[in-house]
């Protein structure tokens, strides 16, 4: 095999433990406080200060540098186009994936919140992809309820105009809302994007491709949010348990009469979910995604972020 200049097989990535990708932070200074990463952390998760420090912070840098180098790019096509294409400032995409459970809400909370103390780049919108889920009433009507999370659950066209235009520079675009409460898209409610600098794109399934233009054409940035299947299905379980006492618990909730359920019948009715769509989901689609992620984000079992892997080519 062909090997590189330094004697190494050729490789597209670079796989850097905890402690080399922390060095890559240098002088980025630590803009969040312990309440404010709170209000970001979602139920399970266990992000703490210092995982900001060693993990997002010089992500933030990663990204802010990916950012200046992208107008440089489309400033090159705009003066080859001269006259026909004025120059603008095109906001920068982000795509975020990962299983259910593996935590992809909080990683996007987390530096949606930090890239946007950058002066350069102080509008950043996150946008989950749920609310492009089709309305039950349509999952109902094509038979595939029970393929909630599966590409062919979503509404991938509306998904695809959506980013367009905002990458096109619409002064406003719209998104669907879902509620997990409902377990349906919201009537009436919309999510409202205005020319950001940056837009952050969260969901399991973005970094799918097809024999069309999709979504994942128009990241600049990808992250996929990794880790063992047996380590996701106990926190899939345990979040699951906990939302007894949570989002259950309201009587408006979809899922209110599992609210009432012993330790033992939710385990049951959480470990039947996860084996019958949410596992399938994540080995048949998401998984197959991850070798196309500029960054893969690897967690062992306790949730930390130990492993990060980049693709340098
Ligand atoms: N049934 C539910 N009721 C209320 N909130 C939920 C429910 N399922 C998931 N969530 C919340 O929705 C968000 C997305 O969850 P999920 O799709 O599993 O992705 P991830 O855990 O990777 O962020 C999380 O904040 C989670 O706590
Ligand atoms: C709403 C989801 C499909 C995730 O949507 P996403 O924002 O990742 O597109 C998922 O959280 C979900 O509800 N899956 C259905 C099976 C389950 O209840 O776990």
């Amino acid at each position: 095999m062909a090997r590189d200049t330094n004697g190494r097989d050729p490789s597209l990535y670079i796989e850097l433990d905890r402690k080399q990708w922390r060095d890559l932070r240098q002088s980025m200074p630590m803009v969040l406080t312990e309440n404010e990463l709170e209000s970001l952390v979602g139920l399970g998760e266990q992000v703490d200060l210092d995982e900001v420090a060693d993990v997002y912070l010089p992500l933030s840098r990663l990204i802010h540098l990916r950012v200046a180098a992208r107008q440089r790019l489309y400033a090159a096509t705009s003066t080859f186009l001269g006259e026909l294409q004025t120059s603008r400032q095109v906001p920068f995409v982000i795509g975020i994936a990962g299983s259910v459970a593996v935590g992809k809400s909080t990683t996007a909370r987390v530096l949606a919140a930090l890239l946007a103390r950058w002066e350069s780049h102080p509008k950043v919108d996150l946008v989950t992809t749920d609310g492009f889920l089709l309305p039950t009433k349509e999952l109902e009507r094509r038979g595939i309820m029970h393929r909630k999370g599966f590409p062919e659950s979503y509404d991938r066209r509306g998904l695809l105009r959506f980013v367009t235009e905002v990458k096109s520079g619409a002064r406003e675009v719209t998104a669907p809302v879902y509620s997990h409460l409902t377990y349906d898209r919201v009537p009436d409610v919309m999510h409202y994007i205005r020319q950001p600098d940056i837009l952050i794109v969260e969901g399991l399934n973005v970094l799918q491709t097809g024999p069309t233009l999709m979504v994942s054409d128009l990241f600049d940035f990808s992250i996929y949010v990794d880790a063992k299947i047996r380590d996701i299905e106990k926190w899939y379980v345990s979040r699951f348990l906990q939302m007894r006492t949570t989002s259950f618990a309201d009587p408006n909730s979809h899922f209110h009469s599992y609210a009432e359920l012993t330790d033992a019948q939710a385990t049951t009715a959480a470990n039947d979910i996860w084996t019958s769509i949410n596992r399938p989901n994540l080995i048949e689609n998401i998984l197959p995604t991850r070798p196309r992620a500029t960054l893969v984000l690897r967690k062992d079992s306790d949730h930390s972020i130990n492993r990060v892997r980049l693709r340098k080519l």
